[in-house]
């Protein structure tokens, strides 16, 4: 895949970062883990610099346009289908992007950590074979490193928290089954760059180490009703939280919305490529507020009253995710239950 792209537009707004170093936020550097937890509870969203996974990354993109050169009936024999399984792939359109239906314009394929881990056992499901072939050299490696610096940034968020050593931890136990997985995600050349490719969202998992080059990726500041872009950095992930952490902490830490434009500019005439790794609770984990651990997040569950707004009937973390999934796929949506005024980014979290 090439290397280089298209200068993103230096005469559009975005919206800065704060830029985390992961090296030295493993070796517990105060101010660093400062500038995490301010970033993490403010935003939610921060890039990551020194986070040792470029070559995984690039291995893995190469890996993806094998995979997204096939012929679509290939790839269709690996769709992820509309039950809330989510490994697998995705075709364009197949997810809505609003409460209206617009189709999304991205194609994507998910690997599970759980059949990752079980390789070379079969696991829950198969996959094209440039994955199949590259298990051991690009795969494992990646989920490997990504792994490794969410455990490091959960452990962050354990101490800041005044959780017991290992409450997170338990919680996202390599060997139970779990939603966490990779994707990388490929939209076509865009003409129209104010297309929706991907709603607005927030991600359903607890981390989320993102790797792109191209812009296309907004946020909606909070308080702001403005969408805006986020310049990808060359050598920076892009790390953000998901709403497990955010009801896990009892709204301390934020999970933020995010959605995805076709790059802008002449960025608009490439394709887009991402790559994420999602780090999401096991999946018999209850989604609740961890208040009997930590009277930081007891106190704050007093204070805001809920956890911003996120509904969980105590769901685990197992049947939340399948019901997101679920929700996205255009096939699953019936107009009744939509209205126009439906709070669509609100969907995912009390909806159906
Ligand atoms: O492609 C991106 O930049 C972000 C993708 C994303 O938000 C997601 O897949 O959850
Ligand atoms: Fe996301």
């Amino acid at each position: 895949m090439a290397r280089d792209f298209p200068p993103f537009p230096d005469d559009i707004p975005t919206h800065p970062l704060l830029i985390v170093d992961y090296e030295k936020v493993k070796n517990r550097d105060q101010d660093e883990i400062e500038k995490l937890w301010e970033a993490a509870t403010k935003l939610g969203f921060w890039y990551l610099r020194n986070h040792g996974c470029s070559e995984e990354a690039d291995r893995m993109f190469d890996l993806g346009a094998d995979v997204m050169a096939l012929p679509l009936s290939e790839k269709m024999k690996y769709e992820q289908g509309n039950d809330g399984a989510s490994a697998g792939y995705k075709a364009a359109g197949a997810n809505a992007v609003d409460a209206t239906g617009e189709p999304d314009l991205v194609e994507f394929l998910n690997v599970s950590k759980d059949d990752v881990l079980a390789w070379p056992r079969p696991g829950k499901r198969s996959y094209p074979k440039p994955a199949t072939d590259r298990m051991d050299s690009t795969i494992i490696p990646f989920f490997r490193k990504c792994m490794e610096v969410n455990a490091v940034l959960l452990g962050v968020f354990e101490e800041k928290l005044g959780l017991p050593s290992g409450t997170l931890a338990r919680r996202h136990l390599d060997d139970e089954p779990s939603g966490s997985e990779a994707r990388i995600t490929c939209t076509p050349p865009m003409k129209d760059t104010e297309r929706v490719a991907i709603g607005g969202h927030t991600d359903f998992g607890s981390l989320t180490v993102l790797f792109n080059r191209l812009g296309g990726l907004q946020v909606l500041p909070p308080g702001s009703d403005h969408w805006q872009y986020v310049k990808p950095l060359a050598g920076h992930a892009i790390c953000n939280v998901g709403d497990a952490l955010t009801i896990f902490s009892g709204g301390i830490l934020r999970s933020n919305l995010h959605r995805v434009l076709p790059p802008p500019g002449s960025q608009a005439n490439s394709q887009r490529w991402s790559l994420a790794y999602f780090t999401r609770p096991g999946n018999s984990v209850l989604l609740q507020p961890l208040m009997d651990e930590s009277s930081m997040i007891s106190n704050a569950v007093n204070t805001v009253g809920e956890t911003h707004g996120l509904v969980t009937g105590g769901q685990t973390a197992g049947e939340w995710f399948a019901r997101r999934i679920k929700n996205q796929r255009l096939d699953n949506r019936k107009a009744s239950r939509y209205s126009p005024s439906y709070r669509w980014d609100l969907i995912a979290w009390a909806g159906p």
